[in-house]
């Protein structure tokens, strides 16, 4: 299966990454990137071919996934229209909808909408996928065969969901980073060195991540049986809890689903 990127930026070198730890083939696998410097470093990085402008070889791929800044997406698609009959495309773009993303590619609707996260990069992302209802079941193969290189994947029946999924794990790597980057300032207030601070916070994250993933109970349980009656946890809890931060990270998520719609809606005028 040949892969062509159409954008080489922060995700695709994510997506990329994580398919070649997965067995996928360099050399079926290429990218369009404007900025040179993120071409030499893709090629450089993982042997693909990375080219500054949009070619036939690129345009020879079974899927093609769109890649670029949500904002930058009408301009980059101009440079396709008419020129692609073949690929499943997949856009990772936040908040375009299908029906926009095919108008401004001159009517293609061999079209699916994907939401990874960057944890790809080692295998461990988590994707949503839509496709519109015209795709084949070949095509919808074709699309998840390449996600779910980088993780697992879920199929959303409710285009309109995308923006919740975008929310939700698109989004969501980055409210974790946030909260180790706070475990670790807290840990050197108390004295660490930056070191231990972040190796105590990344482990931390990582442990009871793992631990929920591989538990019977749900995370509620499991905070349970951290907590002892008057213990430190039970404090900390508390302390949290007068702050509203349940609420506050309830609000953030909606927040981010408000946004992929407005981006939809502002863009999609156009
Ligand atoms: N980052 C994330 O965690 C996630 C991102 N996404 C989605 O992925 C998409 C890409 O995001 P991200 O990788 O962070 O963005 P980046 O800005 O890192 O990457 C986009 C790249 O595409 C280049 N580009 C812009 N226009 C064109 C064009 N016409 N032809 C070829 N290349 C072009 C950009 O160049 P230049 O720098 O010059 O603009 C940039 O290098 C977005 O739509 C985003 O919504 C989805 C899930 C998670
Ligand atoms: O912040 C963004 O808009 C993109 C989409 C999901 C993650 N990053």
């Amino acid at each position: 299966m040949r892969i062509s990127f159409l954008g080489g930026g922060n995700m695709a070198t994510a997506l990329i990454g994580g398919m070649l730890e997965r067995g996928f083939g360099a050399s079926d696998i290429q990218v369009v990137d404007l900025q040179a410097d993120s071409c030499a470093r893709l090629a450089s990085r993982f042997g693909v071919r990375a080219v500054g402008a949009v070619d036939d070889a690129l345009l020879d791929c079974d899927v093609l996934v769109l890649a670029v800044k949500p904002q930058q997406m009408q301009v980059a698609l101009a440079s396709l229209a008419g020129r692609i009959a073949r690929p499943v495309v997949v856009s990772i773009a936040a908040g375009l909808r299908v029906a926009d993303l095919s108008r401004w590619m001159g009517g293609y609707r061999r079209l699916v909408r994907a939401m990874p996260n960057t944890p790809a990069l080692i295998g461990a992302g988590v994707t949503g996928l839509y496709a519109d209802p015209s795709v084949d079941a070949a095509g919808r193969a074709a699309a998840e065969r390449v996600l779910a290189a980088v993780g697992s994947t879920v199929w959303i029946g409710e285009e309109a969901q995308m923006d919740a999924v975008t929310a939700v794990s698109g989004s969501g790597p980055a409210y974790v980073f946030h909260f180790i980057e706070a475990l670790e300032a807290a840990g050197a207030s108390l004295g660490f060195d930056a070191a231990t601070a972040r190796r105590l916070a990344i482990d931390t994250v990582l442990g009871a991540a793992k631990l929920a993933a591989d538990s019977d109970e749900g995370p509620g349980v499991l905070r349970e049986r951290v907590t002892s009656k008057g213990g430190t946890t039970e404090a900390a809890l508390a302390s949290m809890a007068a702050s509203g931060v349940f609420d506050a990270i309830v609000r953030a998520v909606h927040a981010a689903e408000v946004r992929g719609r407005e981006l939809g809606e502002q863009l999609g005028k156009d």
